[in-house]
């Protein structure tokens, strides 16, 4: 059974697949404080949030059973990845399902704000009867400067040209053919801001965009500037554009978003040029469905070992590659782990070589299993896809992937070398059509060996006797050999078998193996 906790207000209906699926408990407290919920938190092994909660390093540390954070919206601010990615804890969010209601919103802030609707609605529930006060502007023919061209900002930059505005944006990735395309201007950020009657602001708030829009953006906006936000507080430097506003530079400013939600006292609302909504940008029955349907559906993906649709923390792998891919995770992650005992020291290099197939695909995901496999051995069961290559890193260990087209013979290979205070150790594997994962090489012997079960290497002296006498070192100790694979340097060289057995081989037949003449070292491997 997985404990889900919803801590913020989600759609009933777009839940709905999540609480009718087999062993999914689903617990809704979005009124829980900080201290509830960092209390709780470490019964759930999946916990949903929209804006409000608040996921810090602090939570996340007491999550000791939390495997997905589900995001039901795009922003994912309130979380801390880097915490999520560390403790392996992957987030997906629902990055599709509000950009209408997002982009929609945008639009009803626009023309609020040029027609000053919600002040003369405000005062003629007070009773005044006011039309001069509320005299607005057009949107025709005024500019629109949107930043950030990403899902909602195009969308807005579609909606504003039914305006009859002419639009010009900034966006790191606009392309004069996308622009072109699209019937709209581009420029850098000091241009469009230069240009703009009204800025829009469309970006996510990371460290790169907070106070994007400060005091010296705002000097060198147009006289009489409107902005609005309906992205995240903090992208525009609030207090900046308080003075910009009480200076006249700028002439007002709708918004949906603050630096620090939920409050009821703002010195922004004070002034009557500014026109607000609590956060509202997504919160429509259509969007909030939709989100809490795509969540809901990568949560219960994940929690049933399936691949998820929206990883934030993980490169996300198209389906038709995740396809092709998905077979060889195994073989990758059995490879590590097979190499890492084989090394029996910990890895201070790793160097991954994919051939044939593999050399034409997306390899990144191959790669995390491989060091998964690897880490697993040391770090224990907490390594997984989404912190293995963070804690690689983090131990300084060098990870070094690379493609060659020569097929060597397989029309796939995987060949992994690990590095170690203790020398160079190889092992290489293929996926064998119809017949599943093999490994075919160790060091520089040729074996044909199922990655699976209880394995012992032996590296030995290619002398007559040495089979017999190893067969016969281990029936003593009754176990049995499955099956076994023997390749040598040269004749009467060094030499290497490996075993599968049925049971893990113990110290004491370990042991009794090494202390035969011709035996050089024993490694058992469970895999
Ligand atoms: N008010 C509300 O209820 C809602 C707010 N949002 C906010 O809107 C943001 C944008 O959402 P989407 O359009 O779906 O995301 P998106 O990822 O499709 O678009 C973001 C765009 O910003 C661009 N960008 C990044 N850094 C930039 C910079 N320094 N200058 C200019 N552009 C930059 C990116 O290249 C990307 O094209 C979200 O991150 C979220 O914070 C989203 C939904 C609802
Ligand atoms: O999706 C987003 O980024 C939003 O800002 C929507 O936030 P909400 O889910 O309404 O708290």
């Amino acid at each position: 059974m997985f404990n889900i906790l919803i801590s913020d207000p989600l759609s009933e209906d777009g839940i709905r697949p999540l609480r009718e699926a087999p062993n999914m408990n689903l617990v809704n407290e979005t009124n829980l404080s900080t201290e509830e919920l960092e209390d709780r938190i470490g019964e759930f092994d999946a916990l949903l949030v929209r804006s409000q909660t608040q996921v810090t390093r602090e939570l996340i540390n007491k999550a000791t059973r939390l495997k997905i954070i589900g995001r039901a919206g795009v922003g994912v601010d309130n979380i801390d990845l880097d915490a999520a990615t560390e403790n392996g804890i992957i987030v997906v969010n629902a990055p599709n399902g509000n950009t209408n209601s997002a982009a929609e919103h945008t639009i009803a802030m626009l023309m609020s704000l040029s027609r000053n609707i919600p002040q003369a609605y405000h005062a003629l529930k007070h009773k005044k009867w006011d039309r001069k006060k509320y005299v607005g502007v057009e949107l025709k023919n005024k500019t629109l400067g949107v930043v950030g061209l990403g899902r909602i900002g195009a969308e807005v930059a579609f909606r504003a040209k039914g305006q009859r505005m002419n639009v010009v944006a900034y966006d790191p990735f606009l392309t004069k053919e996308r622009a072109d395309k699209m019937g709209i201007g581009y420029g850098t950020l000091e241009e469009v801001i230069e240009q703009a009657d009204f800025i829009t602001v469309h970006t996510p708030l990371m460290k790169e965009t907070r106070h994007l829009i400060n005091a010296e953006a705002f000097e060198r906006m147009k006289q009489g500037v409107h902005i609005i936000n309906c992205a995240r507080g903090g992208i525009i430097d609030e207090d900046a554009l308080y003075d910009a506003i009480v200076s006249k530079k700028v002439a007002g400013a709708a918004l949906d978003v603050f630096e620090e939600e939920p409050f009821i006292d703002h010195k922004l609302l004070e002034l009557p040029e500014v026109v607000a909504t609590p956060h509202l940008g997504a919160s429509t029955i259509e969007a909030q469905e939709i989100v809490a349907v795509d969540v809901s559906h990568d949560v219960l993906s994940f929690l049933n070992g399936d691949v998820v649709k929206n990883p934030v923390n993980l490169p996300s792998v198209p389906g038709e590659l995740m396809h092709k891919i998905e077979p060889y995770f195994h073989l990758a992650e059995k490879l590590g782990g097979f190499l890492i005992d084989l090394t029996k020291e910990v890895a201070e290099e790793i160097n991954i070589s994919y051939s044939g197939d593999l050399s034409d695909m997306e390899v990144a995901p191959l790669t995390r299993n491989t060091i998964k496999g690897i880490l697993k051995r040391h770090l224990g069961d907490h390594v997984n896809d989404v912190n293995a290559l963070y804690l690689a890193n983090k131990k300084g260990i060098v990870v070094n992937e690379n493609k060659t087209s020569s097929t060597k013979g397989f029309t796939n290979l995987i060949t992994v070398e690990v590095k170690s205070k203790s020398g160079t150790r190889k092992v290489a594997g293929t996926l064998l059509n119809g017949f599943g994962p093999r490994i075919v090489k160790v060091d520089e012997y040729s074996v044909d060996v199922t990655p699976e079960g209880h394995l012992v290497v032996i590296q030995h002296v290619d002398q007559p006797g040495v089979i017999g006498r190893m067969g016969s070192t281990i029936a003593k100790h009754q176990i049995n050999i499955a099956t076994m694979q023997v390749d040598r340097s040269d004749i009467g060289g060094n030499a290497i078998m490996v075993l599968t057995i049925d049971k893990h081989l113990e110290e004491e037949a370990m042991e009794e193996l090494k202390s035969l003449e011709e035996i050089k070292e024993v490694t058992p491997i469970d895999l």
